[in-house]
């Protein structure tokens, strides 16, 4: 198949090698253009590639098959819809992202929409990209066009396995978001790994009981119990982790915050539940990021 990897960083390297390995035409999408994207990247097994890959061709992007999306939530919708007119009408769009709410974003979007949610991992160190554990990709359709799309797991399958398709995507999407939802904030707020929550077990507690909540509302029917042992089987299984959110606070970068507890307050609200737990860390998480995106651009030179 041929290809276009919209978003070229941890997730997206991983897919491009693994898309590369498996004889697909490939072509990298950057933010700011160049005709090449070289990068380094160590696999599973420690051992290390690097790939040159064509970059940010129109006429590649006019004729591919498929444009795969690995940016962070809040890039999704601009960085989409910028290209969409440029692809065939039947080009699927597969967006692979933690966080929700870029569906109904992208409401308007013609083309076949399909959405993701995986549990490979991977992170930046320097140069490079290490695919640090493998996982599974869930994908289902984010639109009526992305229905008749279910053979797109199988072709996906055997480029970065496992690849799972869900006819109804939302419950695999709320699953990851309640992970998100517990893992993130939490994680960013006491600056300490994923394992380090085991000491916050109330807290847990309480912010599952208010996304249980939402998710009723919305038709999907799970216990709080069973989310708060979910959760606590993805923290015990990703202890050492550096979660997300708390690697963009240390690095002062943009959170995905509004896209995850944002979009659990904005459905919350929509049902008319106050949701007091969730709307505290969304408060005390936003106030991190403004506080150093407006020193960000208060620092000398930016209105140059
Ligand atoms: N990494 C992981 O292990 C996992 C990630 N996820 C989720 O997957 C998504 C992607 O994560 P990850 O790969 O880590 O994120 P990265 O920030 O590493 O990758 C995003 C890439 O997109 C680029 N980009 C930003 N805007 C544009 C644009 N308009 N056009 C083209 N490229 C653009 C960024 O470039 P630049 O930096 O120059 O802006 C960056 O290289 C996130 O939602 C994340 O939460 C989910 C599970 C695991
Ligand atoms: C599952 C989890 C919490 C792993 O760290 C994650 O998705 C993230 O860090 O964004």
């Amino acid at each position: 198949m041929n290809i276009t990897v919209l978003g070229c960083g941890a997730l997206g390297q991983v897919w491009l090698s693994a898309l590369l390995s498996q004889g697909h035409q490939v072509q990298g999408w950057l933010r700011v253009p160049q005709d090449t994207f070289v990068f380094n990247l160590v696999n599973l097994d420690g051992s290390k590639v690097q790939h040159r890959v064509q970059a940010n061709s129109l006429s590649q992007l006019a004729q591919c098959d498929l444009l795969l999306v690995t940016l962070k939530a809040w890039q999704v919708s601009n960085a989409v819809k910028s290209l969409a007119s440029h692809l065939r009408p039947t080009c699927p769009i597969l967006l692979i992202h933690n966080g929700m709410g870029t569906q109904e974003e992208l409401r308007q979007l013609q083309n076949p929409l399909l959405m993701g949610v995986t549990t490979h991992a991977a992170r930046r160190e320097g140069n490079q990209v290490i695919h640090v554990a493998s996982g599974t990709t869930h994908i289902g359709p984010g639109n009526k066009q992305g229905e008749a799309w279910s053979e797109m797991a199988d072709v996906l399958q055997a480029v970065l396995p496992d690849v799972a398709w869900h006819d109804t995507i939302r419950a695999a999407c709320w699953r990851k978001l309640t992970v998100n939802c517990v893992i993130n904030p939490l994680t960013a707020l006491y600056d300490c790994p994923n394992g380090g929550l085991k000491a916050f077990p109330e807290h847990i507690n309480a912010i599952c009981s208010e996304v249980a909540l939402v998710m009723e509302r919305e038709g999907l029917h799970i216990s709080q119990e069973n989310l708060v042992s979910y959760v606590n089987q993805v923290i015990d299984n990703t202890a050492e982790n550096i979660s997300s959110m708390l690697q963009d606070v240390r690095i002062q970068r943009h959170t995905e915050i509004d896209y995850i507890t944002g979009y659990l307050l904005q459905r919350g609200r929509a049902h008319g539940l106050s949701l007091p737990q969730n709307s505290q860390l969304y408060e005390q998480i936003k106030r991190k990021e403004n506080d150093y995106e407006r020193l960000g651009t208060d620092m000398p030179g930016s209105w140059n």
